[in-house]
């Protein structure tokens, strides 16, 4: 733990690019250092390194590369970090003002025009003076340990750090994973899922299902379960497929942004927010993780032989998550970016509240 300390204090203080992750539920935390500053973007879906796209669905994805970079994995023990934080965020009467309206509008063109579902989000900012990106980091996994938590910097683009409940694209060869996840509730919240919640679920579900069909041989779609992340539940269907071809960026074109992040149909909700969010999301909502990295492969027994050398052969997959839950460093300053799905049967006070609860995610580790 002390290495892990020490490689990431060092680079930001030289305010030099890395990352630091942890996978849900791994045993460890694992690190992207590129040997320069220079700003890279993915060409080709089959580079490998560790991955930074932004909401904008036209937008290549930054890159470190693995090629580049000192890849180091640091075992997860013995680490302590402060309890709970008591940073707080004064609530703007103004803000809330201008979230319940943006909502609002958004019910309203869903009962007039050919838009199902609208997903608007707002950014709350505050000062802050962040001494040290590895106790974030730190909080987090302890904090959030089943969700992609992770702390990514850049000179030129600032400090990104988040715990992502949500999956967009597990592979492993041919065999392709993702989710639909939505609906939104506190843990210990006594009530059934409403229709609502049900109804934007689906359309997630239904929305991803669609768009895999032209890129997959087989697909499977698991029963709607309910899911924790953190203090909130959400519900979640699984989709497992295997590809036609191993192009994950045909895949992926496809399906970001989902009805998760952005809305149904997708040009229109598109179309809708960048005219009215009055913010730019950056990478809120964007996605991020490993691309084509390498992991050890245990065979089969039947493939077993005598060599030790033969049982593991090792394979190249993608782990990549939605960026929710996340927030913004730079110049002094946190940006928390929070949204939530909009239907016809959606309550602005109700959404207000829902994003205040999804914002106490950041605000515990702050
Ligand atoms: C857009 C966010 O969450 C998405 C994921 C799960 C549940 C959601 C919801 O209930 O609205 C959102 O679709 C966010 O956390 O900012």
């Amino acid at each position: 733990m002390q290495k892990l300390r020490e490689h990431i204090e060092e680079a930001w203080t030289s305010q030099l690019p890395f990352v630091a992750y942890h996978l849900p539920n791994a045993s460890d935390v694992r690190c992207f250092f590129p040997k320069d500053s220079e700003l890279r973007h993915l060409q080709r879906y089959d580079e490998s390194g560790f991955i930074f796209s932004a909401f904008e669905p036209l937008s290549q994805p930054i890159v470190f590369p693995e090629a580049i970079s000192e890849v180091l994995k640091f075992e997860l023990i013995d680490y302590e970090v402060e309890s709970q934080s008591k940073f707080r965020i004064k609530e703007d009467p103004g803000e809330k003002d201008e979230y319940i309206k943006l909502v609002a509008n958004a019910i309203d063109q869903i009962k007039t025009d050919e838009v199902r579902k609208i997903v608007v989000s707002r950014k709350i900012s505050a000062d802050y003076d962040l001494q040290n990106p590895v106790e974030l980091l730190l909080k987090l996994i302890q904090f959030y340990p089943e969700a992609f938590t992770y702390v990514w910097f850049h000179p030129e683009v600032g400090l990104w750090a988040g715990a992502s409940p949500e999956f967009l694209a597990k592979t492993h060869r041919t065999q392709f994973k993702t989710m639909a996840l939505a609906g939104t509730k506190r843990v210990g919240e006594d009530r059934d899922w409403t229709e609502k919640e049900l109804d934007e679920q689906q359309i997630v579900t239904d929305e991803i299902v669609n768009g895999l069909k032209k890129h997959t041989k087989t697909l499977e779609v698991s029963e709607r379960n309910t899911d924790k992340a953190g203090e909130l539940l959400h519900l979640r269907t699984d989709i497992t497929a295997t590809l036609e071809s191993s192009n994950l960026g045909d895949v992926l074109k496809q399906l970001h942004p989902t009805p998760a992040v952005c809305g149904l149909p997708k040009e229109k909700a598109y179309q809708y927010l960048k005219a009215n969010e009055n913010y730019e999301r950056q990478f809120y909502a964007g996605y991020f993780g490993e691309l084509n990295m390498p992991y050890h492969n245990q065979r089969s027994s039947r493939t077993r032989n005598q060599e030790n050398q033969a049982y593991k052969s090792i394979v190249r997959a993608s782990n990549l998550y939605v960026n929710l839950r996340c927030m913004s460093y730079a110049d002094e300053k946190i940006n928390i970016y929070v949204g939530g799905g909009i239907t016809k049967d959606s309550n602005p006070e109700d959404e207000w509240t829902e994003t205040v609860n999804k914002s106490r995610t950041m605000l515990k580790v702050l």
